[in-house]
This record gives C-alpha cells, sequence and structure tokens, in this order.
C-alpha cells in the first residue's frame, strides 16, 4: 500500500463528510479526510451552532422580560455585553470542534488540511490553502495520508509561496461533501458591517440598534428573532407570499403572528429594489406586498436568501461529472447517493431537493455512503421524515407533508389543528402555538404533523416516529402523554382524529 492510498477519500469536513469519513472507518474502511478550512463545516462554526448558542442567550433575555410583565418578578436587562455573549458562543463552537477532530482520530481517519480537486475519477490533488499549516493534517489527528508531509524537504526560499500539492488515490470511492455558501444579491456586497450574511453576521463588531433582514427562510426567521430579542427594530422581508413558505400555511401563520406581537415587523410578498450603503448603516428602497414603495433605514442589512453548492474548483469535469442548472451534484442512485461516475458518491448540501440542506439530514447521508461503500445493506433516507426546525420565539418544528402539498399529491386528507394554549401548560407558557396533524382520511396513516410555539424544537421526535412508521391516529391515541405537559397537545389532536377526543369538542 502506498501512503496516498485509501479505499475512500471524502472531500469536505463537513456535518456530511465527517460523519462519512467516521462511520466508514468504524466498519473498517481505511479513510481519508481532506478539508481545506476547519472539520465541523458551516454547522459546527458558522450556522447550527453559534446560531443556537445565540438563539439560547436570547431566550434568556425573553425570559426575563416575561418574569418582569407576566409573573411580577422585578428583573430588568440591563445590557447586553456582546463580547461576553460571543466568548461563550466561540468557546462551545471550540469545544465541539475539539470533539470532532477527537472523534476522527478515534476512528482512525486521516484528516488532510488542504483544498482538494478531483483529478480523474479515483483521484485527488491536494492543495495547501495560503495561510494554514499547508497540507499536513489536524493537530491530534493521523496525517501520513498526506505522502511526504513528514518527510517533505523544507521548501527552498523561492518555493515559499508555491502552494505544495498532494496526489491521492481512492480504492474504492471518492465522497463529495464540499457543502454550501451564503448567496448574494446584486448591490451592495457583503462588508461585514453594514451588509452582512449569515457567516459575517457572528464576527460583526456589535449588536445593531436596527436591522433589516432580508429573506423569510430558517436563517433570516432566527437572526430576526435574535436581535429583536437584542432590543433591535426588525423589519423581515420575504419575497414570497409568507414566510417560511415551504412549510404549511398554517405554521407560517402562527409564526408570523407570534414576530409581530413581539415587535418584528414581518412584510411577506415584498420585494428589495436598491439598497444604499450610509455611513453607519444601509438605506434600502422595498415594494410592498400592495405594490407600495417604502423606504428603510437600518443599521445592517441581513441578507438570508439562500445558499448556493461549493463546487467552484472542485475538478468535477475531470472525472466526468456535471451539476444541475443550480449548481448541485445530483445523485443517479439515490439509494446509494451514487452519481452517474460509479464510486463517486455526494452527501449533504451538494445534493438537490429532496434532501433539505439539513445537518441531521447529511448525517444520515454520510451513514448511508458509508454502508453502502462496506457492503452493508443501508435503507435510503426517507426525506419525508426528516424534521425541520426553526429556532426562533416561536419556534416552529415539523415533519411530512402540510395541508395543501397533501391535497396536491392526491391524499384525501382529514387535518385537526388545536391551540397550544388549549392545554395548561401552553397557558403557562402564554407564548401561543398550535399543533396540526394532517392525515389520509378515513383513520389512514399520518402524513403530517406540524408545531408552533415554546420547545417544540424537543416535540417534533415523537411525530417523526410517528410520520416516520406510518402510524395511524388510533395508534397514536393508545399511548398517553404526561400531564401538564405542551406535548399533551399533540396527544389531543391524535385522540380526536381517532374519534376519542377528551377536551376538543
Ligand atoms: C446560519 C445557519 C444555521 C443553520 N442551522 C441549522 C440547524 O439548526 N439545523 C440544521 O440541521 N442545519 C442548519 N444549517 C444547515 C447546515 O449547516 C448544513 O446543512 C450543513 O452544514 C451541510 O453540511 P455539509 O457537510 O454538506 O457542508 P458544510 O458544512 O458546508 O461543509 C463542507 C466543508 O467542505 C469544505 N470544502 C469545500 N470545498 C472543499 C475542497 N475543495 N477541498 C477541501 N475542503 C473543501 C469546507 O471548508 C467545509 O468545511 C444552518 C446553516 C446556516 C448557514
Ligand atoms: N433551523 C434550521 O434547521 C436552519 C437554520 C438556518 C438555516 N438552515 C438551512 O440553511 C439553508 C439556507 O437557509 P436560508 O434561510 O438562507 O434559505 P431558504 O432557501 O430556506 O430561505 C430563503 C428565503 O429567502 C427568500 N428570498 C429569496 N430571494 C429573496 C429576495 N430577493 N427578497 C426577499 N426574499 C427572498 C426565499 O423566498 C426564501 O423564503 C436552508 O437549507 C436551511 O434549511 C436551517
Amino acid at each position: 500500500m502506498t501512503i496516498n492510498t485509501s479505499d475512500v477519500i471524502v472531500i469536505g469536513g463537513g456535518t456530511g463528510g465527517y460523519s462519512t469519513a467516521l462511520r466508514a472507518a468504524a466498519l473498517g474502511l481505511d479513510v481519508v479526510l481532506v478539508e481545506r478550512d476547519k472539520v465541523g463545516g458551516t454547522c459546527l462554526h458558522r450556522g447550527c451552532i453559534p446560531s443556537k448558542a445565540m438563539l439560547h442567550a436570547a431566550e434568556l433575555v425573553d425570559g426575563i422580560t416575561e418574569a418582569r410583565e407576566r409573573w411580577g418578578v422585578r428583573a430588568t436587562v440591563d445590557s447586553v455585553d456582546w463580547p461576553a455573549l460571543v466568548a461563550t458562543r466561540d468557546d462551545i463552537v471550540a469545544r465541539n470542534h475539539k470533539g470532532v477532530e477527537a472523534h476522527l482520530a478515534h476512528a482512525g481517519v486521516r484528516v488532510v488540511r488542504g483544498s482538494a480537486r478531483l483529478t480523474g475519477t479515483r483521484t485527488v490533488r491536494v492543495e495547501d490553502v495560503p495561510g494554514t499549516e499547508g497540507a499536513q493534517g489536524v493537530p491530534g489527528v493521523r496525517t501520513d495520508a498526506a505522502p511526504g508531509a513528514r518527510d517533505d524537504p523544507a521548501p527552498r526560499a523561492h518555493d515559499l509561496t508555491a502552494p505544495r500539492t498532494r496526489d491521492l488515490v481512492a480504492r474504492r470511492a471518492v465522497v463529495l461533501a464540499t457543502g454550501s455558501r451564503p448567496r448574494t444579491l446584486p448591490g451592495p456586497a457583503p462588508d461585514g458591517r453594514r451588509v452582512v450574511t449569515s457567516d459575517d453576521a457572528l464576527f460583526a463588531p456589535g449588536l445593531p440598534a436596527s436591522v433589516l433582514v432580508l429573506g423569510g427562510g430558517a436563517i433570516g426567521v432566527e437572526y430576526a428573532s435574535f436581535h429583536r430579542s437584542m432590543g433591535a427594530e426588525v423589519t423581515l422581508v420575504e419575497a414570497a407570499d409568507r414566510i417560511v413558505p415551504l412549510e404549511d400555511a398554517d405554521v407560517s401563520r402562527y409564526l408570523t403572528r407570534g414576530l409581530k406581537k413581539r415587535g418584528v415587523d414581518v412584510r411577506a410578498g415584498a420585494r428589495l429594489l436598491d439598497a444604499e450603503l450610509l455611513e453607519n448603516g444601509v438605506r434600502a428602497r422595498l415594494r410592498d406586498a400592495r405594490g407600495e414603495i417604502r423606504t428603510v433605514e437600518a443599521e445592517r442589512l441581513l441578507v438570508a436568501v439562500g445558499r448556493a453548492p461549493v463546487t467552484e474548483g472542485l475538478g468535477l469535469e475531470a472525472a466526468g461529472l456535471t451539476t444541475d442548472e443550480r449548481g448541485f451534484v445530483v445523485p443517479a442512485d439515490w439509494s446509494r447517493l451514487e452519481t452517474a461516475v460509479p464510486g463517486i458518491h455526494v452527501v449533504g448540501d451538494l445534493l438537490p431537493p429532496p434532501s433539505p440542506g439539513l445537518a441531521h439530514a447529511s448525517f444520515a447521508e454520510g451513514l448511508l455512503v458509508a454502508e453502502t461503500l462496506a457492503g452493508l445493506p443501508s435503507a435510503p433516507v426517507d426525506y419525508a421524515a426528516v424534521p425541520r426546525v426553526t429556532y426562533s420565539s416561536p419556534q416552529t418544528a415539523a415533519v411530512g407533508l402540510g395541508e395543501a402539498e397533501a391535497r396536491v399529491r392526491g391524499h384525501d386528507v382529514c387535518v385537526n389543528t388545536m391551540p397550544l394554549t388549549a392545554v395548561a401548560k401552553g397557558m403557562v407558557h402564554g407564548q401561543g402555538g398550535m399543533v396540526k396533524v394532517v392525515a389520509e382520511a378515513g383513520g389512514g396513516r399520518v402524513l403530517g404533523v406540524h408545531l408552533v410555539g415554546p420547545h417544540v424544537s424537543e416535540m417534533i421526535a415523537e411525530s417523526q416516529l410517528i410520520v416516520g412508521w406510518d402510524a395511524e391516529p388510533a395508534d397514536v391515541a393508545r399511548h398517553v402523554h404526561a400531564h401538564p405537559t405542551l406535548s399533551e397537545a399533540v396527544g389531543e389532536v391524535f385522540l380526536t382524529l381517532a374519534g376519542r377526543g377528551l377536551h376538543q369538542q
């Protein structure tokens, strides 16, 4: 075996890539993982984890307000120390990062630091990334997959700017896991201060007093919610006729109501016409749903209009691969996530829908590809049963089909909806919200469950089993929910659908 040969090369060490690598190594495959930045990728360093850490801080601030306004607790928020918040957030990220590195090292995955490009169907060239320690791997992680990394003579003086390259060969497969980056729009480019994407919002110098958020998907809603909790004036602009437009219409309605109640100016069906940079902010012209033009000034414009797959410089053509018109790498066989070129697989945000662009879906895709490569039977990812959560205040959580989508797909549906405040614990929380279940008419299987309200991110787990296991309302109604809990509302909705309604008429 030559030092630069392995069974599997994974390009990209985000959640999709590192999960593939971990599982493949656990199944006895010799794995090289190439990452040009930090293992953990978008989710750990710029996405899920830092944003949820910040949203936790936001919940604490909201809790103090609720304590004062509803519960007679004489407490106020003096101020938020942004550097202190950032320090805690970054400590959580750093500890998780160390954990991922340790898992990879323990599994025997050889991590190579550098930028990878395909040079054939089983060959990959890795180039040093300027400003890093080069293609020598991550401290504490075995790096002998980088051929010559230990033995290469030091570069001669005139070589110092030339990137070093390493050629790797995969005996069995190459897995593409290069993820995605924020989409931007024509107009003022992100400058990290006045115009930001979710990447640089994390590292902005402070908390703005006003924010214009463009895009009412998960990122836009979460950041709008965060900044509102931190006291900013927030305008949330969504081009579609409702925020979170891919969710059930009642989810959008309840979420809009909740955000508006908290003072967020939600403008769906609106368009950004242009934006101009000011000394300390932006001035934007919007056309709203009624066609009226309105000018908004804000300290910060946060652009959250979706993400684009990363394939630039990946050398797809050298392996005989292309992308679709949106830039995604499309599998020829979704049950193996294998492209039209045998032995090249793809996971994570590089995949088009129905892969949902979510970290937990990419974990499932990594497991599937690794098990496929190890020759184990592995069920295709059941995308219909992947939960979708927005960690705003209020939160949303859903799994399966919305009502309109179920009807479009030809299902004869029956629907039951209940406000969370109809159960005692919902009244205690006092934040509104709802449970909606979409099922096949006549007691058939549950097609979708949709939740809005406090803590619904933690409540969706039972519903993903209900949808994933094709349960019927009567199956669920047999099981008792604890009293008093918010989950009781889910139980009540199923009891009614099963013809055994207790509190719901
Ligand atoms: C603000 C935000 C919040 C989010 N919150 C959530 C959430 O709460 N829950 C959730 O499920 N999802 C969330 N997501 C989505 C989630 O982050 C992505 O779905 C997930 O990170 C995709 O993983 P991936 O491995 O496909 O790609 P990535 O995580 O993007 O990883 C790709 C990796 O490949 C590396 N790379 C790229 N090209 C090369 C190359 N040529 N050579 C070597 N390395 C390369 C990159 O450096 C990167 O580390 C969020 C995203 C954002 C932006
Ligand atoms: N909690 C979570 O699971 C979570 C959190 C953040 C991000 N993510 C994932 O990250 C990815 C990116 O998130 P995102 O919110 O940026 O993308 P998205 O595609 O989910 O939402 C973008 C929104 O911007 C709107 N839009 C597009 N152009 C616009 C314009 N010119 N003006 C106004 N609105 C416009 C779209 O209609 C859409 O609703 C998604 O896959 C998302 O699921 C997940």
